[in-house]
């Protein structure tokens, strides 16, 4: 979408928004350039019946005069009240769309990079910019074509006049260009202002304000914060301080024009060229169209600042329609037959940082699989490709040998049940926080009741005072849950699809003490087997703690990016490898907790 077709479609979209405000503001703006017009006629009528001692022609004009500029100064007024309901009325449906777009982004990989960031944290909840932008543009129009009959009038009366209109030309041009140095300024430091945001809520927020304070890192974290606010202040300074220069130096130059011009038409009134009233009139028009100008300049300063937030808006379109239109030939089988395989997959998250070697696994329809392996080994990222949240930089991934880049990322999605470590906290009715896994059954109790069964919330739910009807978390007045709490509340709402045909848990108990983790271990291993049997889905665990992972069909043990090892918990125990190692290793650090504790 170009900036043209983006102005187009916000015009039609107020239009049919408002269409009455829409026309009155319209029919105010002409009212107001026809006003501009008329004073000046008027003026002029008034001084040559004045000094010519015609009364009645002196009486209508001053009318005339009185009348036009009763309609600037109400309709004027008027004219802003409209526009401030047009303004709020566009900027909310824009919001909205705005987040709509962001939402629609569907790769990661894409999202996580950084210029990506700095253009959606510029564009998000720029509505209200736009919106003025867009009216504001229209006011600038007006003011031009107001120029325009000023303009006209002024080479009427004196046509060496036009000069100053030559000399208006800088005084309009150049603080666009001023401008574009105040909006470079503000691209350049959207990463600064990112990372004092970022800053911010470190400070700020009670989770990781809380480990911030007992690192002691305060006062650091503020010093880094300053620091930022300082570069984007300087580089917004600087710009403004060359902008206010190369605005000034046009109108210098409009001012030597002006006081040339004068001087000439006092020339002419003493040699007899010209009238008294001349004078009086060129002085007042001169002094409108320097009104008019600096009313077009501050109309285009701010239109500056709503055209660039339409330039991200139109680029946040063009990214969602390319995430839209990607073609999707492939059909989404309605169960898994054969299940789900990686073909030589290779992934990296930029140059050099390879994080997946050529990676080839076999995920069986219906089988429990647990992945398995050092920190960083590369485990979050395999469940990540596998939900079409990043695509493979080599090789393919197939879902019952159709290949998944052919899948529809949305319906993939549908299929799809993911809980990951950094799972998400929805401060809504605990009955809303579980049903948004699956946004169709949101006002089914049933299916709700059963995901918390299997999310193993059960007991969190029967705590809160009304059950599933509370509100939860402790900035909106509802109810704070503990991590594991939370957790619980994850996995429920992971347990929400009725037929998925992969189920992703990512460290689903790394919040819960043993006996927890143990209890909800079986139970989604329970869920897995009847998912299973309903849809031939393949259920991913990614897990550290080998005890809880050894009743799983198949473990796939990374390290390096590569799969080390992989096979049942028996056979992986006889090769005597890595997973043998590891798991040793944990079962005698348990079993010395517990001689410790006995
Ligand atoms: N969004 C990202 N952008 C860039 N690099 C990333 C990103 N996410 C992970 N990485 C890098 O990829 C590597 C693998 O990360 P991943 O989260 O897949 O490991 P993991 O095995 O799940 O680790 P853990 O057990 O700690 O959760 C790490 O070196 C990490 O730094």
């Amino acid at each position: 979408m170009s900036r043209t077709e983006a102005l187009r479609r916000l015009y039609l979209l107020s239009w049919r928004l408002h269409r009455g405000p829409v026309a009155a503001y319209l029919a105010l703006t002409v009212c107001d350039i026809l006003a501009t017009g008329a004073f000046a006629l008027s003026l002029r009528e008034l001084i040559q019946a004045a000094l010519g001692k015609h009364l009645a022609p002196a009486l209508y004009a001053a009318g005339g005069a009185a009348l036009s500029w009763t309609v600037t100064i109400i309709g004027g007024a008027a004219r802003g009240n409209v526009g401030n309901l047009l303004t709020e009325a566009l900027s909310r449906e824009l919001d909205v769309e705005i987040l709509q777009l962001i939402g629609r982004f569907g790769e990661l990989a894409r999202t996580e990079r950084p210029e990506h960031a700095d253009r959606t944290a510029m564009v998000r909840g720029s509505g209200e910019v736009i919106a003025h932008g867009i009216w504001t543009l229209v006011d600038g129009a007006a003011t031009i074509v107001r120029l325009v009959v000023v303009v006209g009038i002024l080479i009427l009366v004196a046509p060496v006049l036009l000069v100053l209109v030559v000399l208006l030309v800088p005084a309009l041009l150049l603080p666009r260009r001023g401008q574009r140095r105040i909006r470079a300024a503000a691209v350049a430091g959207a990463q600064d202002v990112r990372l004092a945001g970022h800053l911010h809520t470190l400070l700020t927020d009670p989770a990781p304000n809380t480990e911030v304070r007992i690192a002691g890192a305060g006062p650091a974290l503020h010093a880094r914060a300053e620091q930022a606010w300082e570069r984007v202040a300087r580089r917004q300074a600087s710009a403004q301080w060359a902008a206010a220069g190369i605005g000034a130096s046009g109108w210098a130059l409009f001012i030597l024009g002006y006081t040339a011009a004068m001087l000439l038409i006092v020339h002419q009134v003493t040699t007899g060229r010209a009238q008294p009233g001349d004078v009086l009139l060129i002085a007042t028009l001169a002094g409108t169209l320097r009104t008019q100008a600096e009313g077009a300049v501050r109309a285009l300063h701010r239109t500056a600042d709503g055209m660039s937030a339409l330039d991200a808006y139109t680029w946040l379109h063009r990214e969602a329609g390319a995430t839209v239109t990607a073609v999707s030939p492939g059909r989404i089988p309605e169960r898994l037959h054969r299940g789900i395989r990686l073909h030589r997959v290779s992934f990296d998250y930029g140059p050099g940082r390879e994080v997946l070697r050529e990676v080839d696994l076999t995920l069986p329809a219906g089988s429990t699989v647990a992945v398995v392996g050092e920190h960083g080994a590369g485990k979050t990222t395999l469940v990540k490709l596998l939900c079409k949240l990043y695509e493979p930089t080599g090789g393919t991934i197939t879902v019952d040998e159709v290949p998944l880049a052919e899948l529809s990322t949305g319906a993939w999605w549908q299929r799809t049940t993911a809980s990951f470590q950094d799972f998400a906290r929805f401060f809504f009715v605990a009955r809303e926080s579980v049903g948004v896994g699956d946004l169709a059954a949101l006002d089914d109790d049933q299916r709700i009741t059963r995901a918390v069964r299997d999310g193993d919330a059960e007991q969190v739910i029967a705590g809160l005072p009304d059950g599933l009807g509370t509100r939860l978390g402790r900035s909106f007045g509802g109810a704070e849950l503990s991590r594991g709490q939370w957790q619980r509340i994850a996995l429920s709402r992971a347990a929400m699809r009725v037929a998925p045909l992969l189920c992703v848990i990512d460290e689903p108990t790394a919040s819960l003490d043993a006996r927890s983790e143990y209890a909800v271990y079986q139970r989604q291993l329970t869920m897995a087997k009847s998912l299973a049997g309903t849809a031939g889905t393949v259920t991913v665990v990614v897990s550290h703690r080998f005890s809880t992972v050894r009743t799983a069909d198949l473990i796939v043990v990374l390290g390096n990016g590569r799969i080390v090892e992989q096979g049942d918990h028996e056979q992986l125990m006889a090769l005597g490898g890595t997973y043998a190692e590891l798991y040793r290793l944990q079962a005698a650090a348990y079993l010395d907790d517990r001689s410790a504790v006995q």
